[in-house]
């Protein structure tokens, strides 16, 4: 999704197109980001947008393999954070859906651990607390994504931290039904 409503820009998608089709699109994936250089300055006016146009937006954070194993992550992230998630007013502050995705893990069958996880996504909620509150900060949902299958989902759904997954491949196999099951079991156990 592009952040103009409308204009010459080939290619993209207009928020108002996107709304006719969708409640909620995934901003600043690192697919994105890597392919096709979105800055986190672009990140935040399409989250914008999509707020403006009553689109919910799953704003994905997370560190490259370099950053991780240098113990970047948090200072990373905290600037993802600043950058990505700037200017919501009081409403949108408690509307928006952020997706942990260290890159790392992404499409590699090599995912974090719930542990692992659940710290960053702690961290994050510290940190979006210290901008727009604690209230917000507990308002919103905070998902862990990166190689996600039916036989991890239920430690991640089991730690407090961590409020659902964001499913890449495996939500295209079989697989997804069982992930679904297990999460619907989580969220009402
Ligand atoms: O990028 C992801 C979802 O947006 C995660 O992808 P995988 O679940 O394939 O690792």
């Amino acid at each position: 999704m592009y952040y103009e409503d409308k204009g010459a820009f080939t290619g993209e998608i207009a928020p108002g197109m996107v709304k006719e089709l969708c409640s909620t699109v995934i901003l600043g994936h690192s697919e994105r980001r890597t392919y096709f250089c979105e800055s986190d300055e672009l990140v935040n006016k399409k989250t914008l947008a999509a707020l403006a146009y009553g689109l919910r937006p799953i704003v994905c954070l997370g560190e490259n393999s370099e950053q991780y194993e240098l113990g970047e992550t948090q200072s990373v992230i905290k600037a993802q954070i600043q950058q990505s998630l700037a200017g919501l007013n009081e409403q949108q502050a408690q509307q928006i859906v952020i997706a942990y995705e260290p890159i790392w893990a992404i499409g590699t069958g090599k995912a974090a651990t719930a542990a692992g996880a659940g710290h960053v996504i702690h961290f994050i909620r510290h940190t979006y607390a210290e901008i727009y509150g604690e209230s917000a900060a507990q308002a919103i949902r905070i998902l862990y994504g990166g190689s996600v299958t039916s036989a991890n989902i239920g430690e991640f759904m089991a730690h407090p931290d961590i409020d659902g997954g964001l499913i890449g491949g495996a939500s295209v196999k079989n697989d997804f039904v069982e992930i679904v099951r297990i999460s619907a079991e989580a969220i009402q156990s």
